[in-house]
């Protein structure tokens, strides 16, 4: 871990530096997440505590626990999204909350719920990983009118920025597009409606259009939730696959079963980290009963 994390207040500082490093690599041995002695709560009763932990570069780490744990808070503060009332989180060596290099982190959401209602097809939300690489997230000094415009009519201020967007995508990224969608083995479906997708393959739509976006972290919140076990196999070797090509991941799951065969290394949380450590050391720890409660070994296949 670096030295500049060794506390909150030479944190702070790095932090007021302009972040002109923002599509530079992560510095060799710096952590992609580094979260230290956070503690957040949604009211005065915290519901994560103390929880300190780096993720590398490479790895394939799930983070388990029981209902109400603190699972999708813990990814909320990894992500940026919620700022913690202790201690610091930083994603990328950046400050999570000011985070702000979007392409190198693709979220895939617990069912993707946010597509199902959306008229478009497999091809259109593969297409928006490119769009930060073609300046879809910066407005120029001409788009002052574009926040009125906004506020006048939302919908066809969005759709019209999509379409310009789209317009600026160069040969090359539609062949990205294209290379995303065959490695999650979705160009037959390149041109159907997302809601007209299964599960499975919608969430592969969504790994495809973060693979566009050249992410180089994974972050997947329950994806399995509701897809049927034959694509849930095929989904965990796609996420193998490519985490052997590099991108680091980051599963939260409920099911055991699939974070004990699929993961190299588990946190267990239930408000604190119970454990940190090699899957296999999580199977025989006491942690897992500590944290389920008597049966886990059962749901997680390795009653023994
Ligand atoms: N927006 C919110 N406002 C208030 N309380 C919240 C909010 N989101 C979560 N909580 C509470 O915080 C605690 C942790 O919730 P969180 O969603 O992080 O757990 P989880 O481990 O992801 O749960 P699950 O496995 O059921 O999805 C729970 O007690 C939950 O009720």
């Amino acid at each position: 871990m670096s030295s500049q994390d060794t506390d909150s207040a030479t944190a702070e500082r790095t932090d007021e530096r302009p972040t002109a490093a923002t599509n530079a690599e992560t510095p060799t041995g710096e952590p992609v997440i580094d979260l230290r002695d956070v503690a957040f709560g949604y009211t005065a009763t915290p519901v994560v505590e103390g929880v300190s932990l780096a993720v590398d570069p490479g790895e394939y780490i799930a983070v388990v626990g029981p209902n109400g744990s603190g699972k999708s808070t813990l990814m909320q503060l990894m992500l940026g999204l919620l700022e913690p009332d202790a201690g610091r989180a930083r994603l990328f060596g950046e400050r999570a909350d000011r985070f702000d290099d979007g392409e190198r982190l693709g979220y895939v959401a617990q069912h993707a719920s946010a597509a199902k209602e959306m008229p478009i097809t497999v091809r259109e939300v593969v297409k928006m990983g490119r769009y930060p690489h073609v300046g879809f997230d910066r407005l120029s000094a001409d788009d002052r009118t574009v926040a009125a415009a906004l506020r006048e009519d939302p919908v066809e201020t969005v759709r019209r920025a999509a379409n310009a967007v789209s317009g600026r995508l160069a040969a090359e990224d539609w062949a990205i597009v294209d290379d995303a969608l065959a490695t999650v083995g979705m160009s037959a479906f390149a041109d159907r409606r997302i809601t007209q997708l299964s599960g499975g393959q919608r969430q592969r739509a969504f790994i495809a259009r973060a693979l566009a976006g050249e992410a180089d972290l994974l972050v997947l919140d329950e994806p399995t939730v509701g897809v049927d076990a034959e694509s849930v196999e095929a989904f965990y070797d796609l996420l193998g696959e490519l985490n052997a090509g590099g991108i680091t991941v980051l599963l939260i799951e409920h099911d055991l079963g699939a974070v004990v065969e699929q993961a190299d290394r588990v946190v267990c949380l239930n408000r604190e980290v119970y454990f940190d450590g090699p899957t296999d050391e999580f199977v025989d720890s006491d942690a897992l009963a500590r944290a389920f409660g008597a049966g886990a070994r059962s749901l997680a296949g390795v009653d023994r």
